[in-house]
Protein backbone atom coordinates (compact mmCIF):
# COMPACT_ATOMS: atom_id res chain seq x y z
CA UNK A 1 0.00 0.00 0.00
CA UNK A 2 1.37 3.36 -1.42
CA UNK A 3 0.69 6.28 1.18
CA UNK A 4 0.86 9.62 0.32
CA UNK A 5 2.71 12.02 2.52
CA UNK A 6 1.27 14.74 4.70
CA UNK A 7 0.44 18.12 2.15
CA UNK A 8 3.68 20.56 3.61
CA UNK A 9 2.70 23.16 5.78
CA UNK A 10 3.11 26.00 3.51
CA UNK A 11 0.74 24.38 1.34
CA UNK A 12 -1.95 24.49 3.88
CA UNK A 13 -4.53 27.16 3.43
CA UNK A 14 -7.32 27.82 6.27
CA UNK A 15 -7.36 31.91 5.70
CA UNK A 16 -8.12 33.78 2.22
CA UNK A 17 -4.61 34.88 0.82
CA UNK A 18 -4.64 38.61 0.30
CA UNK A 19 -4.40 40.36 -3.06
CA UNK A 20 -0.98 42.12 -3.93
CA UNK A 21 -2.37 45.61 -5.07
CA UNK A 22 -6.40 46.54 -4.28
CA UNK A 23 -5.78 48.71 -7.94
CA UNK A 24 -5.80 45.48 -9.99
CA UNK A 25 -7.33 42.46 -7.97
CA UNK A 26 -9.68 40.09 -8.55
CA UNK A 27 -11.68 39.20 -5.65
CA UNK A 28 -11.61 41.72 -2.47
CA UNK A 29 -12.96 39.04 -0.10
CA UNK A 30 -11.04 37.99 3.31
CA UNK A 31 -12.61 34.88 4.02
CA UNK A 32 -13.29 31.63 2.08
CA UNK A 33 -17.26 31.90 1.23
CA UNK A 34 -19.46 30.38 3.97
CA UNK A 35 -21.33 28.18 1.60
CA UNK A 36 -17.87 26.60 0.53
CA UNK A 37 -16.48 26.14 4.40
CA UNK A 38 -20.03 24.42 5.22
CA UNK A 39 -19.11 22.28 2.09
CA UNK A 40 -15.79 21.56 2.93
CA UNK A 41 -16.87 20.98 6.34
CA UNK A 42 -19.45 17.66 5.29
CA UNK A 43 -16.81 15.87 3.43
CA UNK A 44 -16.08 12.49 5.11
CA UNK A 45 -12.50 12.77 4.78
CA UNK A 46 -12.16 9.98 1.82
CA UNK A 47 -12.07 12.78 -0.70
CA UNK A 48 -10.36 12.27 -4.05
CA UNK A 49 -7.90 14.63 -5.56
CA UNK A 50 -9.71 17.86 -7.35
CA UNK A 51 -7.28 19.32 -9.77
CA UNK A 52 -7.10 22.78 -11.17
CA UNK A 53 -5.06 23.66 -14.66
CA UNK A 54 -2.99 26.87 -14.54
CA UNK A 55 -1.30 27.67 -17.96
CA UNK A 56 1.38 30.08 -17.65
CA UNK A 57 2.46 31.96 -20.89
CA UNK A 58 4.42 34.79 -22.11
CA UNK A 59 7.71 35.97 -23.95
CA UNK A 60 10.69 33.81 -23.87
CA UNK A 61 13.03 34.35 -21.10
CA UNK A 62 10.78 36.66 -19.09
CA UNK A 63 11.17 34.13 -16.29
CA UNK A 64 8.14 31.73 -16.27
CA UNK A 65 10.25 28.89 -15.17
CA UNK A 66 11.86 30.14 -13.35
CA UNK A 67 8.98 31.18 -11.53
CA UNK A 68 7.21 27.88 -10.90
CA UNK A 69 10.58 26.44 -9.88
CA UNK A 70 10.88 28.69 -7.11
CA UNK A 71 7.10 28.17 -6.00
CA UNK A 72 7.38 24.31 -6.77
CA UNK A 73 11.18 23.05 -5.91
CA UNK A 74 11.89 26.15 -3.90
CA UNK A 75 15.02 26.79 -5.95
CA UNK A 76 16.29 29.12 -8.64
CA UNK A 77 18.87 28.84 -11.43
CA UNK A 78 20.95 31.23 -13.06
CA UNK A 79 21.37 29.82 -16.48
CA UNK A 80 18.50 30.17 -19.15
CA UNK A 81 17.47 26.93 -20.48
CA UNK A 82 14.94 27.49 -23.20
CA UNK A 83 11.41 25.11 -22.34
CA UNK A 84 10.97 23.21 -25.64
CA UNK A 85 6.91 23.30 -25.62
CA UNK A 86 5.32 22.04 -22.71
CA UNK A 87 6.36 21.19 -19.02
CA UNK A 88 3.77 20.93 -16.16
CA UNK A 89 4.24 20.22 -12.21
CA UNK A 90 1.55 18.90 -9.87
CA UNK A 91 1.69 20.99 -6.70
CA UNK A 92 -0.67 19.69 -3.79
CA UNK A 93 -2.66 21.73 -0.87
CA UNK A 94 -5.08 21.59 1.54
CA UNK A 95 -7.63 23.70 1.72
CA UNK A 96 -9.85 24.62 4.47
CA UNK A 97 -9.82 20.89 4.95
CA UNK A 98 -10.08 19.55 1.41
CA UNK A 99 -6.88 18.23 -0.55
CA UNK A 100 -6.52 20.25 -4.13
CA UNK A 101 -3.55 19.93 -6.53
CA UNK A 102 -2.54 22.73 -9.14
CA UNK A 103 -1.56 21.15 -12.70
CA UNK A 104 0.96 24.22 -13.58
CA UNK A 105 1.85 23.77 -16.97
CA UNK A 106 4.76 25.82 -18.10
CA UNK A 107 5.29 26.74 -21.68
CA UNK A 108 7.61 28.02 -24.01
CA UNK A 109 8.19 31.35 -25.41
CA UNK A 110 10.08 30.71 -28.13
CA UNK A 111 8.08 31.51 -31.35
CA UNK A 112 8.80 28.23 -33.14
CA UNK A 113 7.54 26.13 -30.00
CA UNK A 114 4.17 28.24 -30.11
CA UNK A 115 2.41 25.74 -31.61
CA UNK A 116 3.43 23.18 -29.26
CA UNK A 117 2.45 24.73 -26.91
CA UNK A 118 -1.16 26.63 -27.39
CA UNK A 119 -2.40 23.23 -27.98
CA UNK A 120 -2.08 22.70 -24.33
CA UNK A 121 -4.06 26.13 -23.44
CA UNK A 122 -7.48 24.65 -23.58
CA UNK A 123 -9.61 23.90 -20.31
CA UNK A 124 -7.18 26.53 -18.31
CA UNK A 125 -8.89 27.61 -15.23
CA UNK A 126 -6.31 29.77 -14.57
CA UNK A 127 -4.14 31.83 -17.32
CA UNK A 128 -1.20 33.57 -15.76
CA UNK A 129 0.48 35.90 -18.08
CA UNK A 130 4.09 36.62 -17.41
CA UNK A 131 6.47 40.34 -18.10
CA UNK A 132 10.16 41.04 -17.12
CA UNK A 133 10.07 43.97 -15.25
CA UNK A 134 13.13 44.79 -16.56
CA UNK A 135 12.10 44.63 -19.79
CA UNK A 136 9.22 47.03 -20.69
CA UNK A 137 8.40 45.50 -24.21
CA UNK A 138 7.40 41.93 -22.61
CA UNK A 139 4.33 43.52 -20.91
CA UNK A 140 3.24 45.10 -24.62
CA UNK A 141 3.36 41.58 -25.70
CA UNK A 142 1.04 40.35 -22.51
CA UNK A 143 -2.23 40.75 -24.36
CA UNK A 144 -1.33 39.12 -27.24
CA UNK A 145 -0.45 36.17 -25.31
CA UNK A 146 -3.45 36.52 -23.61
CA UNK A 147 -5.78 36.69 -26.31
CA UNK A 148 -4.27 33.56 -27.62
CA UNK A 149 -4.76 31.84 -24.22
CA UNK A 150 -8.67 32.81 -24.34
CA UNK A 151 -8.93 31.68 -27.63
CA UNK A 152 -8.93 27.87 -26.54
CA UNK A 153 -11.27 28.29 -23.90
CA UNK A 154 -14.54 29.16 -23.07
CA UNK A 155 -15.31 32.96 -21.96
CA UNK A 156 -15.19 33.87 -18.75
CA UNK A 157 -14.23 30.52 -17.76
CA UNK A 158 -10.80 31.20 -16.40
CA UNK A 159 -9.35 33.74 -13.69
CA UNK A 160 -6.37 35.55 -15.03
CA UNK A 161 -3.37 36.96 -13.47
CA UNK A 162 -0.81 39.04 -14.94
CA UNK A 163 2.65 39.04 -13.24
CA UNK A 164 5.66 41.33 -13.32
CA UNK A 165 9.10 38.71 -12.62
CA UNK A 166 12.59 39.86 -11.78
CA UNK A 167 11.79 42.27 -9.10
CA UNK A 168 15.21 42.24 -7.94
CA UNK A 169 17.00 43.60 -11.02
CA UNK A 170 15.05 46.87 -10.60
CA UNK A 171 14.67 49.49 -8.53
CA UNK A 172 12.01 50.58 -6.50
CA UNK A 173 11.27 53.59 -8.37
CA UNK A 174 11.18 51.80 -11.58
CA UNK A 175 9.59 49.01 -10.24
CA UNK A 176 6.56 51.49 -9.35
CA UNK A 177 6.85 53.16 -12.23
CA UNK A 178 6.13 50.14 -14.52
CA UNK A 179 3.87 48.59 -11.95
CA UNK A 180 1.00 51.29 -13.35
CA UNK A 181 1.77 50.65 -16.76
CA UNK A 182 1.15 46.94 -15.75
CA UNK A 183 -2.18 48.06 -13.56
CA UNK A 184 -3.50 49.77 -16.60
CA UNK A 185 -2.78 46.71 -18.73
CA UNK A 186 -4.43 44.13 -15.68
CA UNK A 187 -7.19 46.06 -15.88
CA UNK A 188 -7.52 46.33 -19.73
CA UNK A 189 -7.02 42.47 -19.08
CA UNK A 190 -9.55 41.81 -16.59
CA UNK A 191 -6.41 40.25 -14.89
CA UNK A 192 -5.14 40.31 -10.99
CA UNK A 193 -1.90 41.73 -10.78
CA UNK A 194 1.31 41.18 -8.84
CA UNK A 195 5.37 41.34 -8.66
CA UNK A 196 7.44 39.05 -7.88
CA UNK A 197 10.92 37.40 -7.80
CA UNK A 198 12.09 34.16 -8.57
CA UNK A 199 15.82 34.40 -7.56
CA UNK A 200 14.56 35.86 -3.98
CA UNK A 201 11.04 34.57 -4.16
CA UNK A 202 9.84 37.33 -3.17
CA UNK A 203 5.84 36.95 -3.06
CA UNK A 204 6.05 34.07 -5.19
CA UNK A 205 4.09 31.64 -2.14
CA UNK A 206 1.81 34.22 -1.83
CA UNK A 207 1.12 34.78 -5.34
CA UNK A 208 0.50 30.79 -5.68
CA UNK A 209 -1.64 30.44 -2.92
CA UNK A 210 -3.95 33.27 -3.87
CA UNK A 211 -4.01 31.65 -7.41
CA UNK A 212 -4.70 28.19 -5.47
CA UNK A 213 -8.25 29.89 -3.13
CA UNK A 214 -9.17 31.63 -5.60
CA UNK A 215 -8.94 28.55 -8.55
CA UNK A 216 -10.35 25.89 -5.37
CA UNK A 217 -13.28 28.39 -4.39
CA UNK A 218 -14.26 28.68 -7.95
CA UNK A 219 -14.25 24.63 -8.60
CA UNK A 220 -16.36 24.49 -5.24
CA UNK A 221 -18.95 26.65 -6.23
CA UNK A 222 -19.18 25.69 -9.70
CA UNK A 223 -19.90 22.09 -8.56
CA UNK A 224 -22.02 23.45 -5.65
CA UNK A 225 -24.41 24.88 -8.23
CA UNK A 226 -24.33 21.66 -10.46
CA UNK A 227 -25.49 19.34 -8.10
CA UNK A 228 -28.53 21.86 -7.79
CA UNK A 229 -28.55 21.44 -3.67
CA UNK A 230 -28.43 17.56 -2.95
CA UNK A 231 -25.14 15.98 -3.31
CA UNK A 232 -22.53 18.41 -4.39
CA UNK A 233 -19.39 16.19 -5.76
CA UNK A 234 -16.23 17.78 -4.93
CA UNK A 235 -13.80 15.91 -6.93
CA UNK A 236 -13.65 13.30 -9.07
CA UNK A 237 -15.45 10.43 -7.14
CA UNK A 238 -15.91 12.19 -4.10
CA UNK A 239 -19.17 12.90 -2.41
CA UNK A 240 -19.58 15.56 -0.09
CA UNK A 241 -22.95 15.41 1.24
CA UNK A 242 -25.17 18.50 2.41
CA UNK A 243 -28.43 19.00 3.96
CA UNK A 244 -30.71 20.12 0.97
CA UNK A 245 -31.92 23.70 2.81
CA UNK A 246 -27.93 24.65 3.53
CA UNK A 247 -26.97 24.40 0.12
CA UNK A 248 -29.68 25.78 -1.95
CA UNK A 249 -28.82 27.97 -4.99
CA UNK A 250 -31.32 29.88 -6.64
CA UNK A 251 -31.31 27.95 -10.47
CA UNK A 252 -29.57 29.98 -13.24
CA UNK A 253 -27.35 31.79 -11.05
CA UNK A 254 -23.65 31.61 -12.17
CA UNK A 255 -22.41 34.72 -10.55
CA UNK A 256 -20.78 34.21 -6.52
CA UNK A 257 -24.27 35.82 -4.87
CA UNK A 258 -24.55 32.48 -2.26
CA UNK A 259 -24.32 35.77 0.44
CA UNK A 260 -21.91 37.57 1.97
CA UNK A 261 -19.31 35.32 4.48
N1 LIG B 1 17.57 38.17 -11.46
C1 LIG B 1 16.56 37.37 -11.83
N2 LIG B 1 16.69 36.57 -12.89
C2 LIG B 1 15.65 35.78 -13.24
C3 LIG B 1 14.42 35.78 -12.51
N3 LIG B 1 13.59 34.91 -13.09
C4 LIG B 1 14.26 34.38 -14.12
N4 LIG B 1 15.50 34.89 -14.22
C5 LIG B 1 16.51 34.55 -15.23
O1 LIG B 1 15.99 34.85 -16.50
C6 LIG B 1 16.39 33.86 -17.46
C7 LIG B 1 15.18 33.27 -18.14
O2 LIG B 1 14.39 32.58 -17.21
P1 LIG B 1 13.41 31.37 -17.60
O3 LIG B 1 12.62 31.07 -16.39
O4 LIG B 1 14.15 30.26 -18.22
O5 LIG B 1 12.52 32.08 -18.71
P2 LIG B 1 11.27 31.47 -19.51
O6 LIG B 1 10.23 32.52 -19.52
O7 LIG B 1 10.88 30.17 -18.93
O8 LIG B 1 11.86 31.28 -20.96
P3 LIG B 1 11.29 30.28 -22.14
O9 LIG B 1 11.25 28.92 -21.54
O10 LIG B 1 12.28 30.38 -23.27
O11 LIG B 1 9.97 30.78 -22.56
C8 LIG B 1 17.21 32.82 -16.69
O12 LIG B 1 18.59 33.10 -16.87
C9 LIG B 1 16.82 33.06 -15.23
O13 LIG B 1 17.86 32.76 -14.32
C10 LIG B 1 14.33 36.64 -11.37
O14 LIG B 1 13.32 36.72 -10.66
N5 LIG B 1 15.42 37.42 -11.08
MG1 LIG C 1 10.84 28.29 -19.71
Amino acid sequence: MHLVPPVSRDRIISQFPKWYTPEACLQFKEHFHAQVRTACQWSTGTLGLKISKVVVVGDLYVGKTSLINRFCKDNFDRDYKATIGVDFEIERFEIIGVPYNLQIWDTAGQEKFKCIASAYYRGAEVIITVFDLADIRTLDHTKQWLEDALKENEPDSSFVFLVGTKKDLVSDAVCERTELDAIRFANEMQAEYWSVSAKTGENVKQFFSRVAALAFEQSVIKELENSAGHMAQIGTGNLIKLEKNVMEIPEGNTQISLGCC
